[in-house]
């Protein structure tokens, strides 16, 4: 069929099944989830019909690792890897589909998210000759043509070049999934980096934002990989057997990132081992075994987190996802900082934590082909759809 009646077609439908691909900062994997759809915009509903993490293997993980949020990278790489991102992902799709048993003509679309390999908003370069910025690799035109699936892909940048700073884009699909006037809503997501969308109640006097929040697991999986070469401290076993050091804590939390205004975005490009070794430097008695360091990295996440959602001022329903709910000192502390707070499982919602940011960029997906746009009436949200189309054609 013609490309664009194709599209045309796929835009006419009340009922659309997506795939959404999530491929975060922790690069541990791809998060595949086909989601069935029933509208669009506020009376969006969405199923998640089946979920997978593909696992990266090791080779795959260090070639990105190679040239992921580093200032100084071999071009040559950067653009085999947009290519070989596009094909992997492709793949990966095409075995999830087989596993499922599911044919590639049932799925209207696929939601790429693709790679993020720098994200460098203005509060990072803080070069006044250039706008925020962010790259994300994987290209979209390998997927669409290799699993036979019209893909929508790249969605930050239209959020830039409408004034935001491309990221957090949780807010959208949070807004349209979860706002309930009764109660404020907090939605938490614990990835490499930690960010929350604030869904006022009715009543509220707050207006709706999402925002990063600063270190989620980021650094504490790069400490394990430097220290232990695990890549991450499964169920906190290390980082319970350290003390935080409440020196090294202040001094983590010390960087302008912390005191700028919400909503604000960052990435590993700033919480990385550098940023850790810098404070380690710093510091007068410097004698911290490794799970010190690592109960301390958990702690300064936890303060992060729990600053931001006390600073809201208000009593609000908090649901946490991501893979650092699966971290039970982070959650614990967590939930010590935040006592007045009501926690509820996502998986009441329908979605689980580990696959709620990959059906969130399938809703991104959805809203784009419905061709409309919603308007958030809010400053910090720009009335705007994302992605661009790539045909298997
Ligand atoms: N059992 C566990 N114990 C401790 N930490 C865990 C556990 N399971 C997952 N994690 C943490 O969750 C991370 C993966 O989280 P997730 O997949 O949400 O990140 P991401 O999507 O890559 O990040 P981002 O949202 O920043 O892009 C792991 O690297 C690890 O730090
Ligand atoms: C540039 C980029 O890829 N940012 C990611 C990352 O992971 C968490 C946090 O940092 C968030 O800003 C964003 O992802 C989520 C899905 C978002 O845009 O809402």
């Amino acid at each position: 069929m013609n490309n664009i009646r194709r599209l045309f077609e796929i835009s006419k439908k009340t009922d659309r099944r997506i795939i959404g691909l999530m491929s975060g900062t922790s690069l541990d994997g791809l998060d595949i989830a086909l989601c069935q759809f029933n509208g669009s915009g506020l009376s969006t509903e969405v199923k998640l019909l089946n979920f997978i993490t593909i696992p990266y293997p090791q080779d795959f993980k260090e070639d990105i690792k190679g040239i992921f949020s580093k200032e100084t990278i071999s071009l040559e790489k950067l653009c085999l890897l947009n290519e070989k991102i596009g094909i992997v992902h492709a793949n990966y799709i095409n075995r999830a589909l087989s596993e499922w048993n599911i044919k590639a003509e049932a799925v209207d679309a696929i939601a790429s998210h693709g790679q993020t390999i720098f994200h460098a908003p203005f509060s990072k370069h803080q070069d006044p000759n250039y706008t925020n910025a962010t790259l994300q690799i994987g290209d979209g035109d390998h997927i669409a043509v290799n699993t036979g699936i019209v893909t929508i892909s790249d969605f930050r940048q239209k959020n830039i070049a409408a004034g935001g700073e491309g990221a957090p884009l949780a807010v959208y699909g949070d807004y349209i999934l979860f706002n309930t006037p009764s109660h404020s809503t907090v939605l938490l997501n614990i990835g490499g980096i930690a960010n929350i969308t604030f869904l006022p109640s009715a009543t509220s006097k707050g207006t709706m934002f999402s925002t990063d929040l600063g270190p989620g697991n980021t650094m504490l999986d790069q400490f394990m990989q430097r220290k232990y070469q695990l890549y991450f401290d499964k169920d906190a076993l290390y980082a319970k057997k350290g003390k935080v050091n409440q020196d090294l804590l202040n001094l983590l939390l010390d960087d302008l990132f912390f005191s700028l205004p919400l909503p604000k975005s960052t990435g590993p490009e700033l919480f990385n081992l550098k940023y850790l070794d810098s404070r380690l430097a710093k510091l007068q008695n410097g004698n911290l075994s490794n799970e010190d360091i690592l109960a301390t990295l958990c702690e300064l996440s936890a303060i992060a987190i729990s600053r931001a959602i006390k600073d809201l001022k208000e009593k609000v329903i908090l649901i946490p996802s991501g893979g650092g709910v699966h971290n039970p000192l982070l959650m614990e502390r967590i939930k010590f900082y935040l006592p007045e707070t009501t926690l509820r499982n996502i998986e009441d919602y329908g979605i689980t934590a580990d696959s709620k940011e990959a059906v969130l960029f399938a809703l991104l997906a959805n809203e784009t082909l419905s061709g409309e746009t919603i308007n958030f009436k809010t400053e910090t949200v720009k009335n705007i759809c994302m992605g661009k189309v790539s045909f298997p054609q």
